[in-house]
């Protein structure tokens, strides 16, 4: 598809710079999680793929501690693996989940978007996009099993997947919540929103910047199913199994044309979206925000 292949040569063009330097961490030996053939495991410092090809899925594993929050590198090393996987015929799905306990994703790395330069926010930005609409159009089935708290852009990573699967505990919060943080969700991550639970709901979750526990994330339609912890994993296995059942190429066809609209339309004002981005983020106002807000996560310990 025209799409895709469009998307794959900007990824390569947007990851060059970026990858320099990166090298593939060496997999672990053994069989892959799952009971796989003994396909050995590999990825890159802040991501572990565990494959099963046997059963056409991998589990890829967020590690980028403490709390997996989205830095450059980080999103480099997933879209990398995301493509790896992609253009390895043997997978037709993949689990993302976290392998740092308790954190799925702390969400965008603010540390990414505070006193830096404007040049550096454009380059942020741009992976921002990219990740999402490599995600949100993957071909692959790509099913969340979150194991743990997830605002912002920890939700919107977990928006873009087919199905989601949460741990039942109250800790673990789900959500779009920039609006506490003084800043705004743009409008791709509000379409996200909206495409999973609806205007309304979207309209009062995003400026009330709400974090829901499990149940009412449920409840509202952010997440699919809630489980017991232990059971996250087979669950979002199981629930694999049932999309991989499906014809490939009608599923995949159903998903672009479910999902295209919406990706189109950061496609056709993509550097617009990073102007604004830009411009919003060098604001003294936002940028004392966000001071404040990480100022107020470092003291929680002391
Ligand atoms: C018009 C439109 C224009 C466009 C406008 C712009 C749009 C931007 C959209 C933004 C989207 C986002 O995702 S913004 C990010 C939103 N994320 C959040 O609000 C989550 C903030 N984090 C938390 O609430 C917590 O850390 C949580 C994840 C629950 C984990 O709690 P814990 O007690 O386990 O851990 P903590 O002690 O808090 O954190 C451990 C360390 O990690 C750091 N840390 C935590 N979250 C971090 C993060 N997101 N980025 C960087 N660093 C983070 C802390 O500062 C600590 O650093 P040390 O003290 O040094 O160890």
């Amino acid at each position: 598809m025209a799409l895709a292949v469009g998307m794959r040569v900007l990824t390569r063009a947007l990851l060059r710079p970026w990858a320099r330097g990166l090298r593939v961490a060496p997999g672990r030996t053994g069989p892959a999680a799952g009971g796989g053939d003994g396909m050995r495991c590999f990825g890159s410092p802040r991501v572990l793929v565990e494959p099963d090809p046997a059963a056409g899925v991998a589990v890829v594993k967020m590690r980028n501690p403490p709390v997996n929050s989205l830095s450059l590198e980080f999103l480099t090393e997933l879209l990398i693996s995301l493509e790896k996987l992609e253009n390895d015929k043997t997978f037709h799905g993949i689990i993302l989940t976290s392998d740092c306990p308790g954190i799925f994703s702390a969400g965008l790395d603010l540390t990414e978007m505070c006193g830096r330069k404007p040049e550096h926010y454009v380059e942020y930005w741009k992976a921002v996009q990219e990740t999402w609409l490599r995600f949100y159009l993957s071909n692959l089935v790509v099913i969340a099993a979150i194991n743990g708290v997830s605002p912002a852009g920890g939700c919107l990573l977990s928006l873009t997947c087919d199905y989601r699967v949460l741990a039942n505990n109250p800790k673990y919060t789900i959500g779009l919540n920039e609006t506490l943080l003084g800043i705004v969700a743009p409008f791709w991550f509000k379409d996200t929103m909206v495409n999973t639970i609806g205007h309304r709901a979207t309209e009062r979750a995003l400026q009330l910047g709400l974090l829901f526990p499990p149940a009412e994330a449920l409840r509202v339609g952010v997440v699919d199913q809630v489980v017991p912890e232990d059971q996250v994993q087979s669950t979002a296995r199981s629930v694999m199994a049932q999309w991989l059942a499906i014809p490939d190429h009608a599923r995949q066809l159903t998903k672009t044309l479910m999902r295209k609209p919406t990706a189109d339309r950061l496609l056709t004002e993509r550097d617009a979206d990073i102007q604004t981005f830009v411009r919003f983020i060098c604001r003294d106002s936002v940028q004392k925000s966000l001071h404040a807000y990480l100022e107020k996560l470092k003291q929680k310990k002391g």
